[in-house]
């Protein structure tokens, strides 16, 4: 027999991720270059600390009260433990995933992450471009420090979907969701759980809010709605009166009420297109978010930066697909730091995870060269891993693969 025939051949429209590894070896032991980035999960917020101005640092590792939540979320990660099988033919693996009848490269999803200007001037334009290389969808936040118009434009061929900070202006809304459709972005993600910011003692200390003085109201900016609405009642140009117009857009959209079931009809009736409903934790909201016609949800808890003492994102996620997996695309997010991570929600029903924070260190410590490392390596520690716990593609992910131990606490080591 031929052993070089023989040899296990990759599908030929997977990406190999994986490459990353041997990419890092070669380029330090042949050209002398370290990785841009720590590759080690555990230093990565240790040295965005290091590297980043306090304030923009606060604000991304920050969370809600006393930042329980974020530990609940890495605790949940911890205490899920996978079991892996041997003697498989795993040498290549196919990390693609159908969402809405799309095709994607891998499972990982850019999270929507607001005013990123305040982390490098590469901004969302940058981190567009750079999950367009990455065949990652990049989820455009109505916070952006970008345009919607300039986000499309610098995603380019790359997938992109929009995500609502909802105001409380149906004209404006429309407008939003008309020029986000126009600009190619094909899922609309409506966040639920940030209609009022919570209690964030690291930037209330700082009395840090970036979007008061117009940074993280660009998408409010340039809406024409906007602009003819705040001329009407302030006879000048946006321009003229940043100020105001951010106090404006912030009670529009973050003005502390919240919407309700019923009103999900005018995003229905306004986007052409699959609704996902971020920042459920409850499987009767889940089953509600069912009945109610939408095509999917984001089991999240916003990272812990919202309701402090809320249970961790991944614990909630078994019951929540038991609930609605059969009715509903259920995506995943809140405390994944690690390739492995996302091996455990897949296991666990997600068909698709968010990373939030760690691509922004990334950014903060090197602009999109870094946020793109960042994500190299979790897409490559996600394949090699994958391969060593013997699962072959995204649908070999299963939860009688994991148990659930007691022991596990987190760590929070910086060296
Ligand atoms: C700096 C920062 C800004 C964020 N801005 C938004 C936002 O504008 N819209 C939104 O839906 N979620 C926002 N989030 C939440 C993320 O989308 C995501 O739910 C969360 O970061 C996931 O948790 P992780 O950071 O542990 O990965 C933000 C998170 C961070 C860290
Ligand atoms: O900080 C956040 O978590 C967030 O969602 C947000 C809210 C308003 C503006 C920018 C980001």
């Amino acid at each position: 027999m031929n052993a070089m025939q023989d040899h296990p051949k990759p599908h030929p429209e997977a990406r190999n991720y994986g490459a990353f590894q041997n990419e890092i070896y070669r380029r330090g032991m042949f050209e002398n270059v370290l990785p841009t980035v720590t590759t080690d999960p555990n230093k990565l917020e240790d040295r965005a600390k290091r590297e980043m101005n306090a304030k923009s640092y606060a604000y991304v590792a920050g969370g809600a009260g006393e930042r329980a939540t974020m530990d609940a979320n890495r605790l949940a990660f911890r205490q899920w433990k996978l079991v892996p099988r041997m003697l498989r033919d795993t040498t290549h693996r196919d990390m693609r995933v159908t969402l809405f009848g799309k095709t994607h490269d891998s499972p990982l999803l850019i999270a929507p992450v607001g005013v990123q200007r305040i982390f490098h001037e590469d901004k969302e334009t940058g981190v567009a471009e750079i999950a367009a290389e990455l065949g990652i969808p990049y989820i455009m936040s109505t916070a952006a420090s970008s345009t919607i118009e300039e986000i499309a434009q610098a995603s380019g061929d790359g997938k992109r979907w929009y995500q609502l900070y909802w105001p409380h202006d149906d004209e404006v809304t429309v407008s939003l969701l008309q020029r986000a459709k126009k600009n190619g972005f094909e899922v609309l993600v409506v966040t639920l759980d940030t209609w009022a910011l919570s209690w964030r003692p690291w930037d209330l200390d700082g009395a840090y809010v970036p979007f008061v003085k117009g940074i993280g109201d660009q998408t409010g900016f340039s809406d024409p709605v906007f602009r003819r609405k705040f001329k009407e009642k302030y006879g000048c140009e946006i321009e003229q009166d940043v100020l105001h117009a951010a106090l404006e857009w912030q009670k529009d959209v973050f003005s502390g009420r919240a919407h309700t079931w019923d009103q999900l009809e005018l995003l229905k009736k306004n986007w052409d297109g699959p609704i996902v409903l971020k920042g459920i934790q409850h499987p009767e909201d889940a089953l509600k978010a069912a009945e109610a016609g939408i095509d999917g949800i984001i089991v999240s808890n916003h990272g812990g930066r919202q309701l402090d003492g809320a249970i961790g994102s991944l614990e909630m996620l078994p019951e929540i697909v038991e609930a609605v997996g059969l009715k509903l695309t259920v995506l995943f997010d809140s405390g994944i730091r690690t390739g492995v991570d996302v091996i455990k929600a897949l296991c666990l029903g997600a068909k698709g995870v968010l990373i939030g924070r760690p691509w922004v260190y990334g950014l903060g410590i090197a602009g999109k060269q870094g946020a793109k490392d960042v994500l190299k390596g979790i897409l490559a520690d996600l394949d090699q891993s994958m391969g060593l716990a013997g699962i072959k593609d995204i649908q070999g992910c299963d939860k009688a693969m994991m148990r659930r131990v007691q022991y596990g606490a987190d760590r929070h080591s910086s060296n």
